[in-house]
């Protein structure tokens, strides 16, 4: 009886845990960008009161730094904060001519929590460093880009997490892709399914606050990523992209 009493408790657990899964992933959308390029969003990874503990805990306890970087051969600020966290022993990451300091995971127990639960959301995934961005406001931006650095491999999957003041978050295809895929397009089109997801070169996300983004497949091969200025978003933002070095 005992063991009977027991197992269903666990069972009842389960059951829980698998419900609030479900409710975390409420209103998720995913956007096949064709040729096996794929973003996910998911509006509401965390609810509004662990975002915003997150939110302040990451705005006063990460060291923060605004490097120089360097941008078609031009030495600029760059335009919001930075922080990289990383294991220890992989390879070291640069972009833009800078090479971030890595932190340990163990001196911020909460960004641990946080890829838990993108680990959990992303069966399978095991994500090994996070580069962290604060927009202090709607003169932060990060121009276009693609998380395309050699040490992530030719399809990596980035998990990017945002809390705070809500920010456009924008997709175009890259010039030299765009023609190949136009053509692509038009010899598939001949099935009703395809004419009716015809693959567009652009999308845009409104990234709330506790949401989660990820971009997979060759997106970064075949993509580039913008957070652009926006004068009407003028409060605090911070984005975490997790990111596995292989
Ligand atoms: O802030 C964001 O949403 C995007 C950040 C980003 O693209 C990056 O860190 O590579
Ligand atoms: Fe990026």
């Amino acid at each position: 009886m005992e063991q009977f009493v027991s197992r269903k408790k666990l069972k009842t657990t389960q059951e829980n845990d698998e419900k609030e899964e479900e409710n975390k992933r409420k209103g998720e959308v995913v956007v096949n960008l064709g040729n096996e390029s794929q973003v996910i969003y998911i509006p509401k990874l965390f609810c509004f009161h662990e975002s915003s503990t997150y939110l302040e805990f990451l705005n006063t306890h990460i060291p923060w730094t605004r490097p120089t970087i360097r941008v078609f051969g031009r030495s600029l600020l760059q335009p919001r904060d930075t922080c990289y966290v990383a294991s220890a022993g992989i390879t070291e990451l640069v972009y833009s001519g800078y090479k971030p300091k890595a932190h340990s995971w163990d001196d911020f127990p909460p960004l641990n929590e946080i890829r838990e639960a993108v680990h959990k959301a992303l069966p399978g995934s095991s994500f090994n460093s996070v580069l962290l961005n604060r927009y202090k406001g709607g003169n932060d931006y990060v121009g276009w880009h693609a998380d395309d650095e050699k040490l992530y491999g030719p399809t990596p999957e980035i998990a990017s997490v945002s809390f705070g003041c809500e920010r456009d978050f924008l997709l175009k295809m890259k010039p030299d892709k765009t023609s190949k895929a136009a053509s692509k397009t038009e010899g598939e089109a001949s099935s009703k399914q395809m004419k009716k997801n015809a693959y567009s070169n652009q999308h845009s996300f409104k990234l709330k606050h506790g949401s989660l983004l990820v971009m997979k497949g060759y997106t970064q091969r075949d993509w580039l990523h913008s957070v652009p200025k926006r004068a009407k978003a003028d409060t605090l933002r911070i984005n975490l992209t997790f990111r596995r070095v292989l």
